[in-house]
């Protein structure tokens, strides 16, 4: 719990961040005329508020943004630290009925890659990375909607404005860490504050999930495979299976083109890149 006021620079940034909130549920005001926005200057989790708010009944679609995360969260349990230098956080949560669930996270990915600059690429199944190294991530769960036939599901998304520097404990495979000032310095562009980027990225997202729920991953299959980063790279599973990244599969399914020639998909895990 915050005992002293904010400082001047919390609440500018603050502002910027709500601003951007507002603009994104102006984008969606057709598609999501009941989308609810908010922006915090400290929680715990995104996710975690968003589905708290789902468990005691509080289903409609939502927008949440934080400056600051105290507990925030990424794939496998992992901690997700925000950089205090620079950093965009939020999490849409929404009533969600698709076909079939598989490839969210992916779609979730293309949505947000297309509205980043360029050269970002996806490592599946979520990471979005620059050079090969990691922009940030997406972590989506989902909980029974109390009375209704749908899942309401939360979609995290946390990325770097500023580089963070590399943590002194970081596995060796795993990726060096880029932000989107940095980014934005090689494409010769100013940099952009977490509001801007929110306004663009967030019903980028929607629009691609909403897509999603009723046509499934198929029609995606290909715009993932232009942004694929892993293709044709020789790449281990965290099971310890190794082989060649081939594309994904229909349903979101990492293709392995294993050593004696056959395809396996892979339907979970973490990937690390190795040397050729
Ligand atoms: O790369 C990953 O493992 C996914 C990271 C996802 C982090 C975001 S930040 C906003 C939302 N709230 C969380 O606690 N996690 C997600």
């Amino acid at each position: 719990m915050r005992t002293s006021p904010p400082a001047p620079d919390d609440v500018a940034a603050l502002q910027a961040l709500h601003a951007g909130a507002v603009q994104a549920q102006q984008t969606l005001r057709t598609l999501l005329p009941d989308l609810h926005v908010e922006t915090v200057a400290h929680i715990d989790s995104t996710n975690a508020e968003l589905l708290r708010r789902a468990r005691t009944g509080l289903c409609q679609p939502a927008l949440l943004a934080a400056l600051a995360q105290s507990a925030g969260r990424g794939r496998h349990g992992r901690p997700w630290v925000m950089v205090p230098q620079g950093s965009l956080a939020f999490s849409v949560g929404l009533p969600l009925q698709p076909v079939e669930w598989s490839g969210l996270s992916l779609v979730a990915g293309v949505a947000l890659a297309r509205a980043l600059p360029p050269d970002v690429r996806l490592k599946w199944p979520n990471d979005l990375v620059w050079h090969a190294r990691k922009l940030g991530g997406i972590l989506i769960e989902t909980v029974a909607a109390p009375g209704v036939a749908a899942r309401y599901a939360v979609i995290g998304v946390g990325l770097n404005l500023a580089t963070p520097a590399l943590p002194p404990q970081a596995p060796l495979d795993a990726l060096p860490p880029a932000g989107l000032h940095e980014v934005a310095r090689a494409c010769g562009q100013p940099p952009e504050d977490a509001g801007t980027w929110l306004a663009r990225l967030a019903p980028a997202l929607v629009q691609a999930v909403r897509r999603f729920e009723t046509e499934g991953f198929a029609p995606w299959q290909a715009s993932y495979g232009a942004l694929d980063a892993l293709a044709g790279l020789r790449v281990r599973i965290s099971d310890g299976r190794e082989g060649v990244a081939d594309g994904v599969t229909a349903d979101g399914a990492l293709r392995l083109r294993t050593a004696d020639g056959r395809v396996v998909p892979v339907q979970a895990g973490e990937v690390s890149v190795r040397p050729c």
